[in-house]
């Protein structure tokens, strides 16, 4: 048996030898002036030891609590509409916010308005007033091809038009002269284009981002006010993860917000946005006249110039958005169009029935090269909402103009529903763009001519919704180790009324699966 003494009390060990006692005695001849110094040192070092504890306390206090926090990802290809959602969780609930940000959505509105009126002239370049009826599989894919091979100036703002007919209005002449004197008076527009592109991506240029989309990281908002990258409302957490925050003021003192106000008006930003806003009422009449010009609607309807829902949404509003002082509405936000790089963060602080508790939403960037930025947000996700754009059937991918968008969809939503990491998160699958869908059905595009397994089945909504939505559940039974239940809703994300009360239901299905999953652990 070993014995043990009973260890010296502190005050006993200089007593009896103890070297560490020995060591940390102060010397006998330690005068008044150096025993003050030497209490001094200890008073700060324990203060400061005192406070690095209570750091690693509140640390630790604060990863507690954070294990408790949802976190939504909301994943699906490029374009689906995952930015759109995010705006609509921030609308319900952190509206104020999107007001700090009304303005800056100009920028990214005007962009909207000069990238398509380039492709329409682009368009009209190249196919003209051709009566064929070649049915091309995807016209924006094949415009494209033809339109660099034909090596056409682009925004060029010299004209050969002859000076006798630079008075005519564009509509007065043929169609050659009548685009060329369209590129001559909507020159500092096309011009503007770049510089507005330049100005949203901050120089970063994303390669394969197709038809010359502009890539922004959150934060965006920060710069087109004027504000250096990076201040403003956006902070990098540890983990390197971009963050907007909602409600809470933690890491985003109120002092930025009136910051963001009172730097505005100087800015160079603001003088751009000022410039181009005046190029836009300037020829405003034109823009109408282009986008009513026969030609252009004989393009359209032979699909060989096809514009996203963005670009026809702005360019029948034109009057409105280019009108002098024009504050983007709620619903313009909705509709434009900015794709979005990496993974951005959103933090609302939410109280369902009576708890309160912090939602993280991780709005990602959905074109191919941009996939491989989601993964770190598997681990702890607790649940994802999958959009999947049903209206796409048509469209092929700008990364890869031989998979159409469907099929990329039910690819990756595959990919989702067996990945291990997420197998426990709570699944959302949004139909969406069901309003593009009917337009487009409504206008007689057939969807059996880009999905040939669809037959001949009904090319009306209801038959070509349910068809979309088999397969889609097909691809998660088969995918559905768990178990787990695919909670399912037709979307139009740009539809306010009915997106709140979609939320709403969401909401409380995550939530109620949150308290179990808790309640289990
Ligand atoms: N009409 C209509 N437009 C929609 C709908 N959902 C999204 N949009 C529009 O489609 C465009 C693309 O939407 P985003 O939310 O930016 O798409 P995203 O999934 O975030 O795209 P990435 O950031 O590139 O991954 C925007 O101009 C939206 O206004 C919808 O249901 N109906
Ligand atoms: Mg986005």
């Amino acid at each position: 048996m070993i014995s043990t003494s009973r260890p010296p009390s502190i005050n006993s060990v200089g007593a009896d030898g103890d070297p560490f006692s020995a060591l940390l005695r102060p010397p006998a001849s330690e005068t008044e002036h150096e025993r003050v110094a030497r209490l001094q040192r200890e008073a700060d070092a324990k203060r400061i030891s005192d406070s690095i504890d209570e750091e690693l306390k509140a640390e630790r206090e604060r990863l507690r609590k954070s294990k408790q926090d949802i976190r939504l990802l909301l994943l699906g290809q490029a374009e689906s509409g995952k930015s759109t959602l995010q705006k609509q969780f921030q609308l319900l609930y952190n509206p104020t916010g999107l007001d700090d940000e009304r303005l800056s959505w100009r920028t990214v509105i005007y962009f909207n308005i000069a990238r398509p009126i380039s492709r329409i002239l682009d368009a009209l370049d190249a196919f003209g007033d051709a009566d064929d009826d070649d049915d091309l599989s995807d016209g924006n894919y094949a415009a494209q091809d033809i339109l660099s091979a034909s090596g056409l100036p682009v925004a060029s703002g010299s004209s050969d038009i002859p000076a006798d007919e630079k008075s005519l209005s564009p509509s007065q002449l043929s169609l050659e002269r009548q685009v060329s004197a369209f590129r001559s008076r909507l020159a500092s527009l096309l011009t503007a284009e770049a510089t507005l592109a330049e100005r949203l991506s901050g120089g970063v240029d994303v390669s394969g981002s197709g038809r010359g989309s502009v890539f922004v990281r959150s934060g965006w908002q920060a710069r087109s006010l004027g504000l250096p990258f990076g201040r403003g409302r956006e902070r990098t957490s540890s983990g390197g993860r971009f963050s907007f925050s909602g409600r809470q003021s933690g890491d985003n003192p109120k002092g930025n917000e009136v910051e963001l106000r009172s730097r505005r008006p100087e800015s160079d930003e603001d003088k751009l946005v000022q410039e181009v806003a005046a190029i836009l009422s300037s020829c405003q009449k034109d823009i109408r006249e282009l986008w009513s010009l026969p030609a252009v609607k004989k393009l359209r309807d032979r699909r060989r110039l096809k514009l996203e829902e963005w670009a026809e949404y702005f360019l029948n509003n034109i009057e409105r958005v280019s009108a002098a002082g024009y504050i983007p509405s709620t619903e313009d936000i909705l509709h434009a169009r900015i794709q979005t790089m990496g993974v951005a963060e959103h933090v609302f602080d939410m109280s369902v029935h009576g708890r309160n508790v912090r939602w993280h939403l991780y709005d990602v960037g959905g074109a191919r090269g941009q996939r491989h930025t989601w993964i770190p947000y598997f681990d702890d996700a607790t649940a994802i909402i999958f959009l999947a754009p049903v209206s796409a059937f048509d469209q092929y991918l700008d990364e890869d103009p031989r998979t159409n968008r469907i099929d990329d969809s039910l690819q990756l939503f595959k990919q989702i529903c067996s990945n291990a990491l997420l197998k426990r998160a709570h699944l959302v699958l949004f139909l969406n763009k069901t309003d593009v869908l009917k337009a487009k059905l409504n206008a007689g595009i057939k969807v059996n001519k880009y999905i040939t397994s669809y037959g001949d089945r009904a090319n009306e909504y209801d038959t070509v919704v349910a068809y979309f939505k088999a397969h889609f559940t097909q691809v998660h039974r088969r995918n559905n180790e768990n178990n787990r239940v695919l909670f399912t809703h037709l979307t139009s994300a740009v539809n306010t009324k009915a997106m709140q009360s979609i939320i709403t239901d969401v909401r409380d299905s995550i939530f109620r699966g949150y308290l179990k999953s808790a309640a289990l652990v």
